[in-house]
């Protein structure tokens, strides 16, 4: 199925990102958003064009219709956008699927030019300014078609995701929705959970912040109000899973308790929660991280003066090496960091040849 032009309503993170994988594989992409700005930053970005919204008949039908918008707006926008026939297929892109299927179905939507979907990629920032063409790389995107869904409408989503390099997975959207609750919905309640404890920390505490924090409370910076809709769409899958987790906790709280009291048998409860965590821990598919998996990691240390990005960055420049994405890491107070530089694979041994060479020190 071939996709000429794409219509991504919802220019924000998601939005964006999809609309710069599929310009960058040749298809037109329009652009549309209730904030003005948010669009004009996509096109700007190079994500697209302006939608010029017309009263039906639509005079430019898209062959597919992105709706990358909240959770809770995403039956309306279906509905309004297949009034004007705005586009041939449609397809929506929220962390939920049971309940928007279940409401477009309330409002009247035409089922069969609908397939939702939802890729199993993201960032803890929003909008388009954090939008990246390769964040779907390799990454799964959940397609949830019903019944009524017309074969073209799913080889249209299909190829959709196909473009924007990721891995479709066809599910039923309540299995969908059960499955996002455990490995997505409640990690990040947890991950606030734990993050909340660092709000009232001391500096003391926090100046000893490492990795692993960093690691378990990413995701907690992610935007609350986005979080409410995605969590209260899935309310009772995602309370299952965290009372499970919860049981855990105060299993490992009380052993602790019973340990600070000179009972030495107690350990072994926790060590049974550690080796599960192990277990589970073994289980999750490929490898973790960011989306750069593509790239190799240089990673250097940089002193807390000030010029010293500017100055490595001047290196990748003489050796013409293009960085990709940087990340630092630097712990409060401490005169050092690390500048974590994607790159390449086939640049990253002369990167580093050349840093070693000017005297950085890369580890
Ligand atoms: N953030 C993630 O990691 C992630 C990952 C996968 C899927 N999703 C899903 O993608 C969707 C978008 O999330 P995001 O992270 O891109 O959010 P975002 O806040 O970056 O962007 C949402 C955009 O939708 C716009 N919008 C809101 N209501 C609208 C409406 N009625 N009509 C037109 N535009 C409207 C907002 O102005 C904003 O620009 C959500 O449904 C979310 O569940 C998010
Ligand atoms: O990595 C992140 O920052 C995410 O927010 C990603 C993540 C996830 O939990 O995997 C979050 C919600 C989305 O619906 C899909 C992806």
């Amino acid at each position: 199925m071939e996709l000429r032009t794409v219509l991504v309503v919802g220019t924000g993170l998601i939005g964006t990102s999809a609309a710069l994988a599929l310009r960058k594989r040749g298809v037109r992409v329009l652009l549309a958003d209730r904030d003005p700005g948010a669009v004009r930053l996509a096109r700007e970005l190079g994500a697209g064009e302006e939608w010029q919204a017309t009263e039906p008949p639509a005079t430019e039908r898209a062959d597919l219709a992105i709706i990358a918008v909240p959770p809770a707006y995403v039956a309306s926008e279906l509905l309004e956008l297949q009034r004007i026939g705005a586009a041939r297929f449609y397809t929506d892109v929220a962390s939920v699927k049971a309940e928007p299927i279940h409401r477009a179905a309330q409002l009247g939507c035409d089922l069969a030019t609908y397939v939702a979907s939802h890729p199993l990629a993201g960032r803890e920032k929003s909008g388009p300014g954090a939008a990246r063409e390769d964040l779907f790389l390799g990454r799964p995107w959940a397609l949830c078609p019903t019944e009524e869904a017309d074969p073209e409408a799913k080889a249209a989503v299909l190829r959709m995701i196909e473009l924007c390099g990721a891995n479709a997975v066809e599910v039923s959207a309540i299995d969908h929705d059960r499955a996002v609750a455990v490995v997505s919905h409640a990690p990040h309640v947890a991950a606030s959970a734990v993050a909340a404890r660092l709000a009232d920390a001391t500096d003391v505490a926090l100046g000893l912040a490492g990795q692993g924090v960093r690691d378990v409370t990413r995701i907690a910076g992610s935007d609350p109000g986005m979080w409410l809709g995605i969590l209260s769409g899935n309310a009772s899958p995602v309370a299952e899973v965290l009372e499970a987790v919860a049981n855990d906790l105060a299993d490992a709280a009380s052993a602790l308790r019973s340990m600070a009291d000179g009972d030495g048998t107690a350990t072994g409860e926790l060590t049974q929660l550690l080796k599960r965590g192990v277990v589970g821990h073994d289980r999750i598919p490929g490898k973790h991280g960011g989306p750069a998996s593509d790239y190799d990691v240089v990673q250097v240390v940089i002193g807390d003066r000030p010029g010293q990005l500017a100055r490595l960055f001047q290196v990748c420049d003489e050796v013409g090496v293009n960085v990709e994405d940087v990340r630092l890491e630097h712990a409060p107070g401490l005169p050092l960091g690390i500048a974590e530089l994607s790159v390449r694979p086939d640049t990253a041994t002369s990167l580093t040849e050349a840093l070693r060479e000017r005297g950085w020190q890369v580890p």
